[in-house]
């Protein structure tokens, strides 16, 4: 018997990708606290979140659910020089993650999570993105369209931010949130119809 998806996000961008693959799920997003925990690296920081997300979602669900469905979660973090930049509290904040990006290449990394009754399996996506140099007014500017603040390392390459973006090499889908192909492999073999 296939099992039911429940995808753990509020992000729109999520179940928008999701409806790209044509996988019918129910939404049902958790609140964790995302922040750096001690000296861990963007890879772990990333992976972690992504699985507290998938554990949190799942611990919700009533013993009949935990049997016969799959959570999927995901995070995403921008990584670079060793650090991790996450969403922008204020324009201060866009500010000195976008001067941070401008005119280099930073990886994107987007952890996906699946678990179910039985296991776990939690896998992260790295991309590349090199940025076109830019000025502050360039960055005060995109800052006032509203696009950066809830977005990691403060740009979307799906939107006005896409105009910065000189190259990519990897995954656009998971740069945007949720990689497409590897989510697609994940859910297949969790028992989720695609
Ligand atoms: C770099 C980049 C990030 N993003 C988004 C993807 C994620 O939604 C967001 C990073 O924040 P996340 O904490 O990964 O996710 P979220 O808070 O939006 O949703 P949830 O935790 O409930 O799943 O940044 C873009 O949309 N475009 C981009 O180019």
């Amino acid at each position: 018997m296939s099992k039911s998806l429940i995808l753990a996000s509020a992000s729109p961008r999520r179940t928008a990708l999701l409806n790209q693959l044509g996988i019918a799920h129910t939404v049902r997003p958790v609140d964790i606290d995302e922040s750096r925990q001690g000296e861990e690296s963007p890879l772990t920081q990333v992976t972690r979140l992504a699985s507290e997300k998938a554990r949190a979602a799942f611990a919700l669900l009533d013993d009949d659910e935990q049997t016969n469905h799959v959570v999927l979660a995901s995070d995403t973090l921008i990584a670079l020089d060793g650090e991790s930049l996450g969403k922008p509290r204020d324009l201060a904040d866009s500010r000195r993650m976008l001067q941070a990006l401008s005119g280099r290449t930073h990886d994107v990394l987007t952890a996906i999570s699946a678990r179910d009754c039985n296991e776990e399996v939690t896998e992260c996506i790295r991309t590349k993105v090199e940025f076109a140099p830019l000025t502050d007014e360039d960055i005060v500017r995109y800052w006032q369209t509203g696009e950066p603040s809830d977005k990691a390392g403060s740009y979307a390459i799906q939107g006005i931010g896409g105009q910065f973006v000189k190259a990519i090499e990897g995954s656009a889908s998971a740069v945007v949130g949720l990689p497409l192909y590897e989510t697609r492999l994940l859910l297949s073999r969790f028992g989720v119809q695609l």
